[in-house]
């Protein structure tokens, strides 16, 4: 954890409150030995909340294979949906690599998260990596050039800089689950999605400067957690997000990212705000006397105090 910025361990500990606060009960929130296999804890609760919301199962529901709009197999990860829930799960299939991305792999990614952004019905969406050695061991060296990483085509790009940003604007959670090591380019994906889900053997970890590379961007800091039951925990995660207001989760993401996003941050928080205008009648009013060839008449809208 040495040379972590004040920002890293504030992210971190976030993180960590909020798992803590998803695994334990109250009274064991500070201790860490009760935070293993708690996942049925809310079963012990006999308050409201627990009454009205119920538990949340952890029974991993069934997987179908899913594709985007251009109907292209996808060759180097797994895209599926859940049957009959919001979620939507992202593989990154080489494990013979320890799931290291090349270009393709990225551009893949990409349209995957893409169609899980647009289909209305995924709520949450999980990152993971094929198999338990691990959830993406970065770039693949084997691809890289001197102008990046190059594979069907002549020219190299550092594409997985577009695909960090997609997923830190993508305006429904994303949790990393993740087994094994998550190690430079890796690593970075996990700290760009909204939460991580950790097996026991995960490992993480910045190797870039061993293979003449760095992150100087997003990549950052190390975090990882005991977990026994990785994919229930996360789906359980995932179910307990999808009971949420769709709206009330995409704004707190907007928030949780706002203040560290700086100008993008506020472009963000911006765009859902004109969003939610748009759904009221002054906004209608707008568009409504344009397209009319009318004045608008704003007059009935009050001025809030
Ligand atoms: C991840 C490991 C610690 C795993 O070790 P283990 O002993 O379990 O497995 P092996 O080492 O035997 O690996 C099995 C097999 O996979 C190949 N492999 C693994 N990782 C990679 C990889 N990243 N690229 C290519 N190939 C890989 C390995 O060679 C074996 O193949 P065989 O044919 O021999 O079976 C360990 O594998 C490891 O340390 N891997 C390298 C981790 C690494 O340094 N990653 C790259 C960091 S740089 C990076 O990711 C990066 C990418 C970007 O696009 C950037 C863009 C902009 C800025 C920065 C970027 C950046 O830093």
């Amino acid at each position: 954890m040495a040379g972590m910025t004040g920002k890293e361990f504030e992210a971190i500990n976030r993180r960590m409150a909020s798992l803590a606060g998803h695994l334990l009960p109250a009274q064991g929130a500070g201790n860490p030995s009760a935070s293993i296999a708690l996942s049925n804890c809310s079963a012990q609760f006999d308050d409201t909340y627990h009454r009205v919301h119920g538990d949340v199962p952890s029974h991993i529901p069934e997987w179908k294979p899913a594709l985007d709009e251009s109907g292209k197999e996808f060759i180097d990860i797994i895209y599926e949906k859940a049957v009959g829930e919001g979620i939507a799960k992202i593989t990154i299939n080489r494990p013979e690599r320890r799931n290291a991305f090349r270009p393709q792999t990225v551009k893949e990614l990409m349209r995957a998260f893409n169609d899980a952004r647009d289909d209305n019905s995924i709520g949450v969406i999980i990152f993971t990596g094929k198999g338990t050695k691990a959830f993406c061991s970065g770039g693949d060296q084997s691809f890289r050039g001197k102008e990046g990483y190059a594979d069907y085509d002549s020219f190299g790009r550092l594409n997985v800089l577009d695909l960090q940003v997609q997923i830190r604007r993508l305006p429904k959670p994303v949790i990393a689950m993740v087994a094994g090591y998550a190690v430079g380019g890796g690593h970075v994906l996990h700290m760009v999605c909204d939460l991580t889900i950790a097996a026991e053997n995960a490992v993480f970890g910045q190797t870039g400067p061993k293979v003449g590379s760095f992150d100087a961007g997003f990549g950052a800091s190390i975090m990882s957690r005991l977990l026994e039951r990785l994919e229930e925990e996360t789906i359980k995660w995932c179910r307990e997000i999808n009971r949420n207001s769709p709206m009330a989760v995409r704004l707190c993401k907007s928030a949780v990212n706002a203040a560290d996003d700086g100008h993008l941050g506020l472009q963000q928080i911006g765009g859902d705000a004109t969003l939610l205008f748009y759904g009221t009648e002054e906004g209608s009013e707008g568009k409504n006397s344009y397209l009319a060839r009318r004045k608008p008449d704003f007059s009935r809208f009050p001025r809030l105090p």
